[in-house]
C-alpha cells in the first residue's frame, strides 16, 4: 500500500501528487490547469467559431452566435435575432467531443417510451477556455429551466424528482457529493494501490473487453477508470459524475492529447443523466465498507438497467461479502455494541468464513434495500465470541483474465480495512460448538444501513442433537456510524514463527499514513 504523501489542502499541490499518481500507475501524462471557480449564471451571448448540423444540410455562416433565452438556447448569425437553430432547455444535453468541440442533441418528443435524438450539432468553439464557459453556462441555465419547469401552482418549488432523490435524503446526498466533490478525497481512493491497481490490471488485462467498445463509467470522479479503459482501446468512453469532480475529470482528461477525443464527461446522477447509445461495459467503482455501504451499488445496477446493452460487461462483475465470528478481549475492552472499521489480524477468527454472492449482473435494484443472511459456523477454539467480522471482495469477471480485488484480513490493506460488529455482550463456545444467527441489514435514506445482528451458540456435546440455545447476543448498529480504530496499537499475541513487533511495525505505518486523516477521510469510509 502506498504511503499517503502530507496532505494540503492547496488545490495545486493535491493536484500535482495526484497526476504523479496516475503516470505511476498508467503512464498517462496530463497537463494540468488552473482550478475552475464558480460562475454566476447570467444572460450571455457566446461567440463560436462554426456549427454544423447532423441532420439538416447547412450551417449558420460565422459569425455564429448561440443565445441562452428564457428556456431555449439558439444558434445563428449575429444579425438573426430568431437564431437558425433552436433547442429547448429541458430536453437537450450537451457532450464534449474535444478541448474545443462539442456536440449539442436534443430528444425527439418522446413516442415509444425508448429516447431518441432528433437533432444534433457540432460546435466549434474559439479556444477552450470559450468552451468550458459556455459549458458551464450551459449546466446553469439547464438547472434553472429545471426549477422553473418543477413550480407548483400554489407557487411551491419542488426539486427535481429523481429515483434517486426519492430514496435518499437531500441532506445526505448533498455532504456525500460535496465529499467525492473534493480532490482531497479523490487522492485517497487513487492512492490505494491494491484498489487502483487492480482495476488498472483488470482491465489491461482484458483489452478484448474495451477495445472498440462503448464504455459508461458509473461515478467517474477523477476519471481515472474512464482513462484506465481509453487507454485499452476503448471506442468512447462516458464519464458520468455527479459531484463538482466531473468538472476536474474535465479539465484533466481534455488535457490529454491522446484520449481526450474519446472521453465526454458527464456531469449528473446516473439516475437522471441521458446518453446517447448504449454501452457495451461498465466500468464503476461502487464499493462502501461492507460492500454495500453508501448505497452505491443501486446505482450501478440503475446504470446497468438503463445503458448497458443485454448482455453487456460489467467490471466488477460480482462481490461477496464474507463473514466469520472473532474473538478480541482488546477491542471488546475499548468498544462494544458498535461497527467497528480497522485492520484485524486473522487469526482472531474462531471459525472459517461464509459468504453472501450478489451478481451485479442480475441483481435488482430493490434486491439492495435488505439482506436477510442466516449464519452458521463451527468453532474451531474454545473462546469467547465478541462479534461478527466482515469484509468483502469483487470479482472482474474478464474474457482474458479473472481478477479479484479483496479486501480480506491478512491480505494487502486497502482504505476500506475490515468491519467488525462488536456485540453488547459475548458468547461462549467450546471447539467443535455451533454458531448460528441472523445478519439483517436495511436500507436507510443516510445512503447506509442499519444492521441487527444476532449470534448464539448452540447446545454442545450431550444432548445436543435436541439443538437447544445456550445462549444469545444481539445488537442493533448503524452502518454509517462506525467506530474508526486507526490510532491504537493492537498487540496481538505473536506466533513462534513471526518477528517481534513485525504486526506492530506495519501497523505503525498504517497509523503514520491515515492517523491525521481518519476522521475525515474514512467519515464516509470511501
Ligand atoms: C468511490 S468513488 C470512485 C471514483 C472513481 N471511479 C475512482 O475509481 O477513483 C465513487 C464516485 O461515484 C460518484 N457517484 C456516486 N453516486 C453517483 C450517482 N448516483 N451518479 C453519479 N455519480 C455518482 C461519487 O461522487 C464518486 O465520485
Amino acid at each position: 500500500m502506498a504511503v499517503a504523501p502530507p496532505l494540503s489542502s492547496d488545490a495545486g499541490t493535491e493536484l500535482s501528487y495526484f497526476t504523479n499518481f496516475i503516470s505511476r500507475l498508467g503512464r498517462i501524462s496530463l497537463i494540468i490547469l488552473t482550478v475552475m471557480e464558480n460562475n454566476k449564471l447570467k444572460e450571455q451571448d457566446f461567440l463560436v467559431a462554426s456549427i454544423s448540423q447532423l441532420s439538416i444540410s447547412g450551417s449558420a455562416s460565422p459569425p455564429v452566435v448561440a443565445r441562452f433565452r428564457s428556456d431555449s438556447l439558439l444558434f445563428g448569425s449575429e444579425s438573426d435575432s430568431e437564431g437558425a437553430v433552436q433547442f429547448d432547455l429541458s430536453n437537450c444535453q450537451l457532450y464534449k467531443l474535444g478541448s474545443a468541440r462539442s456536440l449539442c442533441m436534443s430528444e425527439a418528443s418522446d413516442t415509444n417510451k425508448e429516447k431518441s435524438y432528433s437533432r444534433g450539432i457540432t460546435i466549434e468553439f474559439r479556444n477552450e477556455e470559450e468552451s468550458t464557459a459556455f459549458h458551464r453556462a450551459f449546466e446553469q441555465w439547464k438547472k434553472e429551466v429545471a426549477v422553473q419547469g418543477s413550480s407548483l401552482p400554489n407557487g411551491i418549488v419542488s426539486s427535481s424528482a429523481s429515483k434517486f432523490d426519492d430514496k435518499i435524503e437531500a441532506s445526505s446526498a448533498k455532504m456525500y457529493f460535496h465529499y467525492y466533490g473534493q480532490l482531497l478525497h479523490q487522492q485517497n481512493m487513487l492512492q490505494d494501490y491494491v484498489r487502483t491497481g487492480s482495476y488498472y490490471a483488470a482491465v489491461l488485462e482484458n483489452r478484448i473487453d474495451f477495445t472498440d467498445r462503448v464504455v459508461v463509467d458509473v461515478g467517474a470522479g477523477s476519471g481515472i477508470l474512464s482513462l484506465f479503459a481509453a487507454q485499452a482501446g476503448a471506442k468512447h468512453v462516458y464519464a458520468v459524475e455527479a459531484s463538482d469532480m466531473a468538472d476536474y475529470a474535465n479539465k484533466l482528461i481534455s488535457g490529454n492529447p491522446s484520449f481526450s477525443e474519446k472521453i465526454t464527461v458527464i456531469k449528473g446522477k446516473v439516475e437522471d443523466v441521458e446518453l446517447p447509445e448504449k454501452a457495451d461495459i461498465l466500468i464503476s467503482e461502487p464499493m462502501g465498507t461492507l460492500l454495500i455501504n453508501e448505497r452505491m451499488l443501486e446505482s450501478y445496477i440503475i446504470a446497468r438497467d438503463r445503458f448497458l446493452v443485454p448482455k453487456g460487461k460489467m467490471f466488477p462483475t460480482i462481490g461477496r461479502i464474507h463473514m466469520a465470528p472473532f474473538s478480541d478481549e482488546y477491542l471488546y475492552i475499548e468498544i462494544a455494541n458498535k461497527p467497528v472499521v480497522d485492520a484485524f489480524d486473522p487469526r482472531l477468527l474462531v471459525a472459517p468464513a461464509i459468504s453472501h454472492v450478489i451478481d451485479f449482473t442480475s441483481a435488482k435494484e430493490e434486491d439492495l434495500y435488505e439482506f436477510d443472511i442466516p449464519l452458521r459456523f463451527v468453532s474451531s477454539t474454545g473462546t469467547r465470541v465478541h462479534g461478527l467480522a466482515c469484509w468483502f471482495d469483487v470479482l472482474f469477471d474478464g474474457s482474458t483474465v479473472q481478477r479479484w480485488l479483496t479486501t480480506a484480513p491478512g491480505a494487502p490493506t486497502t482504505h476500506w480495512y475490515q468491519l467488525r460488529c462488536v456485540l453488547a455482550q459475548p458468547i461462549y463456545v467450546m471447539p467443535g460448538q455451533e454458531i448460528t444467527g441472523r445478519l439483517h441489514m436495511v436500507a436507510h435514506k443516510a445512503q447506509s444501513y442499519t444492521l441487527n445482528l444476532t449470534l448464539s451458540a448452540k447446545m454442545w456435546g450431550p444432548g445436543a442433537e435436541q439443538g437447544g440455545i445456550l445462549q444469545t447476543s444481539s445488537g442493533k448498529l448503524d452502518l454509517k456510524e462506525p467506530y474508526y480504530r486507526m490510532s491504537q496499537p493492537q498487540a496481538y499475541p505473536m506466533s513462534q514463527d513471526q518477528q517481534p513487533n513485525q504486526l506492530l511495525q506495519t501497523q505503525d505505518l498504517q497509523i503514520q499514513s491515515h492517523d491525521e486523516e481518519a476522521s475525515d477521510l474514512l467519515q464516509q469510509s470511501m
